[in-house]
């Protein structure tokens, strides 16, 4: 990679001696919205074609901090139609003695988010460009701080309750907490005052097909669905046009939608909000990133993902067990991960009994010196047995591919997991060393169960600040947690790659430290 490219991560760039504060003064928030609508200043393109010149601009860091802010700069319904706010009817005093004009205030704060208010996406400052893990704009590495949009309530809002019908879907695959989420989601629309609130059955495919009912929702439905995992709404991959979505949604009269899932979701939520623009309507669209791949980017992680591991390491766990009871055992586990080995990473991580941990970011080979299958002989010789989890997505170019998509356009990996097992058992047979070898696959086990408790209180606030987002008039945006806060981020921001274990980062090497498995190349 050449010096140029090196430095062009993504991010704010703003000069370390402009708070926000002074940055509301110097109109800096109001030049980003100015920008919403303008093609991509110059000096975008120049950063990536000459960035020598680019960096000895004296103003480089403004440049770069206007282009962020309008990056992350929220979509809302006023950017394309008149709509003037009300005061809020979402009451955080307690019964009998709500705020609703500003003017009963007993104390200075008002316990609702500014539409100023930010959080901090970045929080470690690199000293060079070679720090592990260091993430650098410019050759010298500065700092520069790369703020988001705190989520929550707002003192106003742009839609009457009384007049909405809000819709929640569920797409794509399953994952712990989605009912969780579905819960908290009508429970904060209530306290809003909304009447009419529906789920849309088995993803978008609800919002076509004519014999699926739509499914009335409220407090009372919904109270205990957080007990059972998967989706109270059901789920489905694949789906109508965009344009057909949309006049289910007209047809229908809703006010808000609220989209649970991954990146195709996103995606797709995020043509339903353009499309909503194009035709004028005051419809909301607002996510919340179902993935437990963890494969969104950004946050911290996305809720489900926590119980999937927990999940993953029990089945780690029971590998370990067989391999250590078995004479010269090799467990093998296969865990989910399409594209991202986070869940093969952290379950190998928590439970400690993984000697090799196998992901689809980090090529490695089977055979012949330095493979994995030699170092798996060398690990039964020295201790006896082996213990290894590798993600589905892992070593696909060793396999061959069914050469298929499913529904949703996704890729069909061939079985790893089974050609892993077939390797070792012909490699110890070739090499006439005894082996016993379980293979485990838990794959639907780790993401059909329910939400562990840090995941529902993730889901807990997850929806509820979907909701506030909503009212908030904000549209084409989803939710997330960023260094512990709360944030809403433009779904275009989430949706521009898919996020991966980086092999250079503290987490995989602190992995390979707890397996001490070597480079299998
Ligand atoms: N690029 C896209 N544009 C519009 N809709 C999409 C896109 N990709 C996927 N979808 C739709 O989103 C839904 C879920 O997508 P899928 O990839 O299966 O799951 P996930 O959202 O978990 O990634 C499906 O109904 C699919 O048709
Ligand atoms: O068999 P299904 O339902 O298609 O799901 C399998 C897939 O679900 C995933 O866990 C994630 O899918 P999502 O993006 O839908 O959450 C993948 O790792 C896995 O390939
Ligand atoms: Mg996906």
């Amino acid at each position: 990679m050449s010096a140029s490219t090196s430095f062009i991560a993504v991010g704010v760039v703003r000069s370390p001696d402009l708070s926000s504060s002074k940055l509301s003064s110097l109109g800096l928030w109001g030049k980003a919205q100015r920008l919403r609508h303008r093609v991509r200043p110059m000096y975008v393109q120049s950063i990536i074609s000459k960035p020598d010149t680019y960096f000895r601009d004296p103003d480089w860091k403004k440049h770069y901090q206007e282009e962020f802010e309008e990056k992350f700069d929220l979509p809302h319904l006023k950017d394309v139609l008149d709509v003037q706010p009300i005061p809020t009817t979402f009451a955080l005093k307690s019964r009998g003695s709500q705020v609703l004009d500003g003017t009963n205030l007993s104390t200075k704060r008002s316990d609702y988010v500014d539409n100023d208010d930010r959080a901090l996406l970045k929080v470690i400052k690199y000293s060079s460009p070679t720090s592990a893990g260091a993430e650098c704009i410019d050759p010298d590495c500065s700092w520069v701080e790369q703020w988001v949009h705190r989520a929550g309530p707002r003192k106003q809002i742009f839609f009457d309750p009384k007049d909405v019908k809000a819709a929640i879907v569920t797409c794509g695959g399953l994952c712990p907490g989605l009912n969780d989420v579905i819960r908290q989601i009508v429970f904060t629309l209530e306290i809003y005052g909304v009447g009419e609130i529906v789920g849309i059955p088995f993803g978008y495919r609800g919002f076509f097909d004519g014999s699926l009912q739509e499914i009335p929702l409220s407090r009372h439905v919904v109270q205990n669905i957080n007990l059972s995992g998967g989706s109270f709404l059901g789920t489905s991959r694949g789906g109508a046009s965009v344009g057909d979505i949309v006049d289910s949604i007209e047809a229908r009269e809703i006010d808000m939608l609220f989209v649970l899932g991954g990146n195709g979701t996103h995606a797709g939520a995020n043509a339903i909000h353009n499309e909503c623009r194009r035709r004028k309507l005051r419809i909301s669209v607002v996510c919340v990133p179902k993935t437990i791949d963890n494969d969104i980017l950004l946050m911290d992680k996305t809720f489900g993902f926590d119980t999937a591991v927990e999940e993953a390491q029990r089945a780690i766990n029971s590998a370990y067990i067989e391999a250590r009871s078995a004479y010269h055992g090799v467990g093998l586990v296969k865990l989910m991960g399409r594209s991202s080995g986070f869940i093969a990473m952290y379950a190998s991580l928590s439970s400690g009994q993984v000697d090799v941990c196998l992901i689809p970011e980090v090529p490695f080979k089977l055979d012949g010196p330095f493979g994995v299958l030699e170092h798996l002989e060398h690990l039964i010789k020295s201790k006896g047995s082996a213990v290894v989890c590798v993600a589905e997505g892992a070593g696909q170019e060793l396999i061959e591919k069914p050469d298929a998509k499913d529904a949703s356009g996704n890729v069909v990996l061939g079985d790893i997991g089974v050609h892993i097992q077939q390797k070792i058992k012909r490699h110890f047979k070739e090499v006439g060393f005894f082996a016993d070898v379980k293979y485990i696959d838990p794959t639907y086990m780790i993401r059909a169960c329910r939400a562990n408790a840090s995941d529902a209180i993730l889901c807990t606030v997850l929806g509820q600040n979907a909701v506030h987002g909503a009212f908030a008039g904000f549209s084409g945006i989803t939710v997330g947690i960023c260094n512990t806060h709360y944030v809403y981020l433009p779904i275009t921001e989430v949706i521009a790659s898919t996020r991966q274990v980086d092999p250079k980062s503290r987490m995989w090497h602190r992995c390979l430290t707890s397996t001490g498995q070597p480079d299998f190349m």
